[in-house]
């Protein structure tokens, strides 16, 4: 039987990009194929997913992983007026089976680094919004760089935007960041997306002054819809 262990569940509202404070419930796989050096997520492997039984009270239940895709669906469908549900993790395709077995009441929202095109292949017809996170990572943190910029590439073009589909590109973008490393992958991707979010990196140290985030959105702006949007939940402290 499939099965999947998770970190947590909970129903909040979307803090990143273009659908920031559409209501979703968020459902978060462990485990992960990249090691960001920005990530705020643990991604390991817990004994029991964390289920927040009534949104925004922060309070929870422990459930035994591993979960099975008619469970996960029962927790999430007992959320009301959602317009979402938000895939995450982690990194939600290594459970690609898996959500292509869920049945949700809320069209499905998946947030994703991009990198495993077979993967994507599985869920493409399963996902309704497509927020694909594009890793620029320092080299030393990649196997293959190039492999790495062509998955992200296939990944794009089978989850591209369709008339029953938006798919968007959001970049955390850090100091290290390079305008020509994004232009090596928005110029490639650009058919396929409805905007590019940049999203400067939360931890302060990390983060590119305003005017270098100003001058970066000029250079795309002619090429695709380019937004300056920071993560909104950690603001007001929400999950
Ligand atoms: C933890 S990841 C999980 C989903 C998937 N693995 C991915 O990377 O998109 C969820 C989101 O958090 C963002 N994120 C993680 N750490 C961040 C940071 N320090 N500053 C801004 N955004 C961050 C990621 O870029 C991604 O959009
Ligand atoms: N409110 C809220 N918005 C989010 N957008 C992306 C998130 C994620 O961790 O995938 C996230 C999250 O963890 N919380
Ligand atoms: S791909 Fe996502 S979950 Fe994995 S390390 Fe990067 S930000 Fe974290
Ligand atoms: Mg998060």
């Amino acid at each position: 039987m499939m099965e999947a262990s998770l970190s947590e569940i909970f129903c909040s509202v979307q803090g990143e990009g273009p659908y920031v404070g559409y209501r979703q419930a968020f459902v978060r796989f462990t485990g992960c194929n990249l090691k960001c050096n920005y990530c705020d997520t643990p991604v390991g492997a817990t004994e029991y997913c964390k289920f927040e039984e009534v949104p925004g009270s922060n309070v929870f239940r422990d459930v035994k992983n591993p979960l099975s895709p008619s469970e996960v669906s029962e927790m999430v469908n007992s959320y009301s007026s959602l317009h979402s549900v938000s895939l995450t993790g982690g990194e939600p395709l290594l459970c690609a089976d898996f959500i292509s077995s869920m049945e949700t009441n809320a069209p499905l929202y998946l947030e994703s680094n991009m990198t495993l095109p077979h993967m994507a292949k599985k869920v493409k017809d399963k996902v309704s919004y497509v927020s694909g996170d594009v890793k620029l990572l320092p080299h030393s943190l990649l196997d293959d760089p190039e492999l790495h910029l062509d998955r992200t590439i296939e990944c794009f073009r089978t989850l591209r935007t369709t008339k029953d589909r938006d798919c968007f590109c959001k970049i955390v973008v850090t100091r290290d960041t390079s305008a020509d490393e994004i232009e090596g992958v928005v110029g490639a991707i650009s058919g396929y997306i409805s905007s590019l979010i940049l999203q400067p990196v939360t931890q302060k140290d990390m983060q590119p002054e305003p005017g270098y985030m100003l001058e970066l959105q000029e250079s795309f702006l002619n090429e695709v819809n380019t937004r300056i949007i920071p993560q909104t939940h950690k603001m007001w402290g929400c999950l």
